[in-house]
């Protein structure tokens, strides 16, 4: 079964408290954005052991540590009739960009095998498996857009108007890692709660929302700024650094976004939400 895991963009997020396991409460509302890997399960030939298969982007980290793996394994261990796999995964979206590339991959990897080797699990309890992968991994099961809260693991329908928007990310190849950037933040509430200011008019977000890891990453690391000023030159409606970073988008209200030039170490992703 070959999908194809999106990435997400964060619009506005808030860390508003510590909690006593170490992890953080947010607010935050997650969108999906159409730049996608390819993730293909199969079931191995007879006598093979599971297997992954990495091309692509290069990903950090131990192989047997990757994401995709973990997922299959997760569902091996309370379902022990599924096979060993070959698992396939052509890497696109950036890493470690606030993109949350690998927990999509995570999800759909569920997802994919739930669907392949007929589990029958539903949305929740494949929610609950993803929980356990990552904090963000359970928007993907759904991926629709949703105002995330405690760990960004528990959601709620909000309605947005994005249909038509134009979008650019940029990803400036700056790996920032998200523990590191939660360390730097000091929580608190935010001063405009995300659902009352999104029922304004796009225009008035820059005065309303707001991501806070981008306003403790942007001293050490000017770059964000920069991406974000070149957005707003260009006109954008909007712009932002999602999750914890380094990627930042801009969005424009109709369906032309302009054409930017950026250093070619850049990876840059531009369509119509
Ligand atoms: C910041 C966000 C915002 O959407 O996205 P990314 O920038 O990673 O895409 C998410 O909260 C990232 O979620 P995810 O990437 O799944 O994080 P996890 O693997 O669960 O946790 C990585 C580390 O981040 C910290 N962490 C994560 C989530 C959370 N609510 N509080 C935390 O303090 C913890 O230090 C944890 O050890
Ligand atoms: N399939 C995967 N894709 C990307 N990163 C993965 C994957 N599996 C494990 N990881 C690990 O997850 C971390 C980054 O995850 P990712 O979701 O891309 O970050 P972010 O949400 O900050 O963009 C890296 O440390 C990487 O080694």
């Amino acid at each position: 079964m070959l999908v194809f895991p999106n990435a997400k963009l964060n619009l506005g997020l808030y860390v508003t408290q510590r909690r006593p396991d170490g992890f953080h409460t947010l607010e935050s509302v997650f969108l999906p954005l159409p730049w996608t890997d390819a993730l293909e399960i199969l079931p191995a030939p007879a006598g093979q052991a599971t297997s992954l298969t990495l091309t692509g982007r290069p990903i950090p980290g131990e192989p047997a540590t990757n994401l995709c793996l973990r997922a299959y394994e997760l569902l091996q261990a309370d379902f022990p009739q599924l096979p060993p796999a070959q698992i396939y995964l052509h890497k696109i979206v950036p890493i470690g960009a606030g993109l949350g590339g690998g927990s999509a991959d995570a999800a759909f990897a569920l997802k994919a095998t739930n669907e392949l080797f007929g589990l029958n699990l539903s949305v929740e309890a494949l929610e609950s498996y993803a929980r356990y992968l990552g904090s963000d991994c359970a928007f993907f099961i759904r991926n629709q857009p949703v105002l995330a809260v405690e760990r960004g693991d528990v959601f709620e329908e909000i309605s947005l108007r994005l249909a038509g928007t134009s979008c650019v990310v940029v990803y400036p190849n700056l790996h920032i890692s998200t523990g590191e950037a939660y360390a730097r933040i000091t929580p608190q509430l935010p001063e405009h709660p995300l659902r009352e200011a999104l029922v304004q008019p796009m225009s008035m977000w820059r005065n309303t929302v707001s991501n806070d890891f981008e306003t403790a990453l942007t001293p050490a690391h000017p770059v964000l700024a920069e991406i974000k000023q070149q957005f707003y030159a260009a006109g954008a409606t909007y712009a932002s650094m999602s999750g914890s970073g380094s990627a930042v988008y801009g969005l424009w209200e109709n369906e032309q976004p302009p054409t930017l030039a950026w250093p070619a170490e850049y990876t840059v992703w531009q369509g119509v939400l």
